[in-house]
Order: C-alpha cells, then structure tokens, then sequence
C-alpha cells in the first residue's frame, strides 16, 4: 500500500444554485488500493464524482494528483491525467463488437483505415492483464454478453488508457451472486495493477470485501476517511444513516466540523 495519495481532493464546495450539495469534501485515493465511496442516497457521491472528473465545475476546493496541484474543467483534463469513470449505464453500444466499444471515439487508424489487428491486440492484452477469461470472443456483439461481461468490458474499456484511477458506480448493482463476485475480483485486480480504485457501493459486503479505505459521505460532507480493517459493519452504516459513529474514538483535534476525518494513526498509511 502507498503512503501518498495519487489523487487529494480538500475541500470541495459545490451548490446548484441556491442548493449547497457539497460542503469542504475531502477525499484521498491511494495507488494500489480500492477506496470505497459510500453514503446514502443524495448524499453527494456522484456530485463529488463529476467534481473530479471534470463534469461539473467545483465552487472551491483544491485537487492534488500525483503531488500537483492540477485545475480539472472537464472531463478532457480528467482523462488526460489518467482518471476515468465507469458509469451505471455502462454508455455500451449494443451493436457494436467489444474491441470496437472498447474504442468508440479513440479509434487506431493507419493511414486511412483502422488498425483493427492493433486494436485487437491491445483489447486483448487489456483483458489479459485483468485475467478475463469470461469473454469468449472479441468479435462477440455487446448486445449477446451478460450483464457481468458487459460491466467487464466496461471496465477493460476504461483500463485501456493508460488511467491511473478508475472510478466505478455501483459496478455490481444489478448483479447476481457469481457476477458480482467476478466484477469484485476484476476490481481487486486492478488495484493489484497499482491503479487507484474508487467503489462507489451502497453494498457493504462489497465494500468491506474489496476495499481497503472507506470514505463516507453525510449530506454532503465527509463523515470519516478510514481503513476498512479498522471499522465494523455497523460503524459503517451508522457513518451513512446520521453522520457519526460513536464507537469510532475519532481524535478531538480532529473534529467533524473540520469536515475531512482520517482516523488512521498518522504513519500508519503505508
Ligand atoms: N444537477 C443537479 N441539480 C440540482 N441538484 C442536484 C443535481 N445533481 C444532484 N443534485 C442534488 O445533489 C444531492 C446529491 O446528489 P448525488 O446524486 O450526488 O448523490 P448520491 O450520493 O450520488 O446519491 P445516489 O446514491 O442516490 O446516487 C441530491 O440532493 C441531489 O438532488
């Protein structure tokens, strides 16, 4: 585990119009780790998530990627530093094959053509370095995979540009038991990769059997940042239903008005 965040986020405010949804937001995510983002519906999870890759313009707040400061405006800037969304929606095209979803947009051309064998190949590798053995073929139309292969390609598709971190929404949502169990592996192994790994979930048995920090939104605040072995079940779900987790021993210099909580013992990141 890393000892300095690849991305910082301190605090965001964000309103639309009189509406204040985020307020002083932080958030740090680590190379190598998954960090779960939870909180209750409205909580702020998504604002925050389109804050920092670049769909919405924050208020204030400052974002730190890689020890720099850096002015994200859109989602161009976003991906330019390695950071990529993985939606709810997934944004597949039915109709189209994997190796050309995986590269609506940004397709390879030679000359005047696309450079379909390269494209195949580095959907393949893709793949490979996530150890996808599900999908059959990368001929096979979008519209004929499961619900678990299509989060998949989802997932490859946003690995494929050389991203640093990758922020997935509810990636096993309206998954089965062995579906989802294979998309947390795949989620698992791409923090093996040394991505930074964001989860949003409103599932905890996903959260606490994938992550390795939990950040926890309350009416669009930061309840708590903490390492996932150093809180229960229940913390968690009293953090998200009123904001606080009396059992937590959080450190008095450190209140939660402040607005960013790391429980963590300093040191104790690596
Ligand atoms: N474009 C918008 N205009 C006005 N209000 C918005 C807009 N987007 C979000 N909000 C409000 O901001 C608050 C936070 O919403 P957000 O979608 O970020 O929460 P969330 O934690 O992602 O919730 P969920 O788990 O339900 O997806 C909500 O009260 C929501 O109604």
């Amino acid at each position: 585990m890393a000892a300095t965040p690849l991305l910082e986020v301190r605090g965001i405010d964000k309103s639309f119009g009189p509406v204040q949804v985020l307020h002083d937001v932080g958030m740090n995510v680590y190379p190598g780790e998954v960090t779960a983002l939870v909180g209750d519906n409205g909580a702020g999870k998504s604002t925050l998530v389109k804050c920092v890759s670049g769909i919405y313009t924050m208020d204030a707040g400052t974002v730190t990627f890689d020890g720099e400061q850096v002015a994200i405006h859109s989602p161009r800037d976003a991906a330019a530093l390695g950071i990529e969304v993985v939606y709810q929606d997934l944004a597949l095209c039915d109709n189209l094959d994997i190796v050309q979803n995986m590269f609506l947009g940004r397709e390879r051309v030679r000359g005047i053509v696309l450079d379909e064998p390269t494209m195949e190949q580095m959907a393949s590798d893709t793949l490979a370095s996530l150890s996808v053995r599900t999908v059959k073929s990368l001929r096979q139309l979008v519209a004929s995979l499961s619900g678990g292969q299509r989060q998949t390609v989802a997932i490859a598709k946003a690995v494929l540009w050389n991203s640093r971190i990758v922020i997935l929404d509810e990636p096993t949502a309206a998954l089965g038991v062995a579906q989802t169990a294979q998309v947390l592996e795949l989620v698992r192994r791409m923090a093996d990769n040394g991505l930074g790994v964001v989860l949003i979930s409103h599932n905890m048995n996903d959260v606490f059997a994938v992550s390795d920090r939990i950040v926890a939104l309350y009416l669009g605040r930061t309840a708590a940042q903490v390492k996932t072995t150093d809180v229960t079940h229940s913390q968690i779900v009293e953090l998200i239903t009123s904001g606080r987790s009396g059992n937590l021993g959080l450190p008095p210099e450190r209140p939660a008005a402040a607005g960013f909580i790391d429980i963590t013992p300093p040191g104790a990141h690596a």
